[in-house]
């Protein structure tokens, strides 16, 4: 028989097969992948790995669990007719990448423009987690983190800057530890207005120094 491509085989995988496994069912495909690396699920180093690395995973790609909408449901319009962009730099990303299931770490600075109504800043850096701990690219992560801050706020304005480096392109592949990349995403009057857009980068580059 022929061998089948990846995406044939993606097709004869039922709607069955993509609920969640049981926990004993991860921890088993995670005893296959030792194997695969050449080493010995017996093993006494190794015998509560499976359980760890399911663990890991809780954590890692808890975002699924999480709802945006939700996140960002809850806004304070008793500031005192603040009109400015309200901006966050430094918020830590740590994702993986869905091509190879690696890290890529980096950070986000996210800036909206207030239409009356604010949200507490740290529901801002609770959106960026929510999208990072799933498996991404990056450009999907930033258009996503724009678009659930727009619908969910209806603010002027949306900014995205995101800079992260790809472990499956600086610890594997090609092999370039130093590269960076960087996605942005500009909505509204970030799009519309050079200069806002121009101070929303200025204060990324800042935070950085
Ligand atoms: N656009 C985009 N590409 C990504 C991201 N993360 C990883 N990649 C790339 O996804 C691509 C997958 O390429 P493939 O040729 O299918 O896989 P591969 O043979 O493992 O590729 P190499 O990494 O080049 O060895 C690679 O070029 C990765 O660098 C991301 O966030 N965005
Ligand atoms: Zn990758």
């Amino acid at each position: 028989m022929d061998a089948m491509t990846d995406k044939e085989n993606l097709v004869n995988i039922t709607d069955d097969a993509i609920v969640r496994p049981t926990r004993d069912e991860a921890e088993d495909a995670v005893r296959t992948l030792l194997r695969w690396a050449g080493d010995d699920p017996r093993r006494e180093g190794l015998l509560e790995t499976p359980k760890r690395v399911v663990n890991a995973y809780q954590d890692w790609f808890r975002g699924y669990d999480e709802d945006p909408h939700k996140i960002l449901g809850k806004r304070f319009e008793d500031v005192q007719g603040y009109d400015d962009m309200v901006m966050l730099t430094h918020i830590d990303v740590e994702s993986h990448c869905e091509h190879h299931m690696a890290p890529i770490l980096g950070t986000a600075c996210v800036a909206y423009l207030p239409d009356r109504a604010v949200v507490g800043i740290s529901k801002i850096a609770k959106v960026v987690e929510a999208f990072s701990k799933r498996l991404q690219t990056q450009e999907t992560m930033t258009a996503q983190i724009a678009d659930a801050i727009e619908d969910a706020m209806s603010p002027l304005g949306v900014a995205i800057f995101v800079d992260a480096k790809h472990q499956c392109m600086t610890t594997r592949g090609v092999h370039h530890p130093n590269v960076s990349t960087i996605t942005t995403m500009f909505r509204g009057e970030f799009k519309a207005n050079a200069e806002l857009r121009q101070r929303f980068m200025n204060l990324c580059e800042q935070s950085k120094r």
